[in-house]
């Protein structure tokens, strides 16, 4: 649990110090606004399926499969376009809007595939991240895609 908690200080505190990152300067990151948090999205979620009677539709199952579809939606606004450079440059302010509402179904979905399955997603984000930096010790993956398989150690 302790070390639990110093990684957590570690992943908010490296948003503040990745332009001085070893020593490095760095191109400033895309930041999202702080709000609204996943709770807040379920809660929204919650109260527009209540008001049209559609929880009886929203088991683990059909979510899933709507949020695969939508992956699927965000999937075509990408292909047959080559490799995209990030901040998409070449697209339009209406290829981005679609993007972005496109996205936003997929989290949607998510959001309420966790609360129906009762995943807890904040915190189990935390804890996944954890796992991935024991997984992946940044001094010996470092400049590495490989998958933690690949290593020999
Ligand atoms: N039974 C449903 C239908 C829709 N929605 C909500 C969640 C998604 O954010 C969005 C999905 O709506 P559509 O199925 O109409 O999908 P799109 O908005 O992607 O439209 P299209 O498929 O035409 O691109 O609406 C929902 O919660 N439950």
């Amino acid at each position: 649990m302790e070390k639990l908690e110093a990684d957590e200080d570690n992943l908010y505190q490296s948003k503040s110090n990745f332009l001085q990152n070893g020593g490095t300067v760095r191109p400033e990151r895309f930041t999202f606004s702080p709000e609204p948090s996943f709770e807040n999205i379920r809660r929204l979620q919650a109260q527009f399926t209540d008001e049209r009677d559609w929880n009886q539709f929203h088991q683990p199952r059909n979510l899933l499969l709507a949020m695969v579809g939508e992956v699927g939606e965000v999937a075509e606004l990408f292909q047959w376009r080559g490799e995209v450079a990030e901040g998409l440059p070449d697209w339009t302010e209406s290829e981005r809007e679609h993007l972005a509402h496109e996205l936003s179904d997929v989290l949607i979905y998510l959001v309420e595939l966790a609360e129906k399955c009762h995943v807890d997603l904040p915190q189990a984000v935390l804890r996944k991240m954890a796992l991935n930096r024991l997984k992946y010790p940044a001094s010996k993956v470092h400049g590495s895609a490989k998958k933690y398989t690949e290593y020999k150690d």
